[in-house]
């Protein structure tokens, strides 16, 4: 009777027959929340701890250009904070696709460097905490803009569009993303950049439904 091929040597043949049964998890918090742009398996909202979004991150490709950066988001460490976003599964060939392509979109066109990181899928009591790589901009990165007020903040994005699309985009998309799919989240930097855009242009009031689909 044959026996079974030990272990490692099971996982070598899976992973040669390109069905590598271990995925990668890649967190977004930004533009990946509603324009991830790479094959997945699937895909959870949820959390991690230790990190504040902010719009603190020049852009001059996607949302901006050389003369007139955009504003997109990167992470501040915050001890006590959580940054809501989507963790997106690949497996075997995606797991190459997607770093691939993240690779060009986020740390050459981007400025972003990886990190991994602990995801809390929001349902805690179907889900276990996964490891995940996350996109994350440091104050030493070319682009890094750093705080400003919101006031500024929204003025900026209000002036600026890139090859990806107007800056006004990505952030409306983000805030909707954040109403529709994270309601009980308070995301006061978020929501007081919308209302300062708003305040400046009252043309661009709340959506009827989502303009993101998770
Ligand atoms: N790394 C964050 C932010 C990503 C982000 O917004 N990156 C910019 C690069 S500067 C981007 O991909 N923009 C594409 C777009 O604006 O559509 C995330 O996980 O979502």
């Amino acid at each position: 009777m044959k026996r079974d091929p030990p272990p490692a040597e099971r996982q070598a043949q899976e992973e040669d027959a390109g069905e590598q049964k271990t995925p990668l998890w890649i967190f977004g918090y930004g533009s990946l929340v509603w324009r991830p742009d790479f094959e997945f398996s699937s895909r959870k909202v949820g959390f991690i701890r230790g990190y504040s979004r902010r719009f603190w991150q020049g852009d001059t490709f996607h949302r901006g250009n050389e003369k007139m950066p955009g504003r997109v988001v990167t992470l501040q460490e915050d001890y006590d904070a959580c940054t809501w976003g989507v963790a997106y599964e690949v497996r075997g060939e995606q797991i190459a696709a997607s770093l691939q392509y993240l690779n060009m979109r986020e740390a050459v066109l981007g400025g972003y460097d990886t990190k991994l990181v602990k995801f809390h899928p929001q349902d805690k009591e179907a889900d276990e905490p996964i490891l995940a790589l996350v996109y994350i901009a440091t104050p030493q990165n070319p682009t890094y803009l750093g705080p400003a007020s919101e006031e500024d903040i929204a003025a900026q994005i209000i002036v600026s569009s890139g090859r990806s699309g107007h800056n006004i985009e990505y952030l409306l998309r983000l805030a909707d993303f954040m109403r529709y799919f994270c309601p009980k989240v308070e995301d006061e930097h978020l929501f007081s950049i919308e209302e300062a855009l708003i305040s400046i242009l009252p043309c661009l009031c709340q959506a009827e439904n989502p303009s993101v689909e998770v």
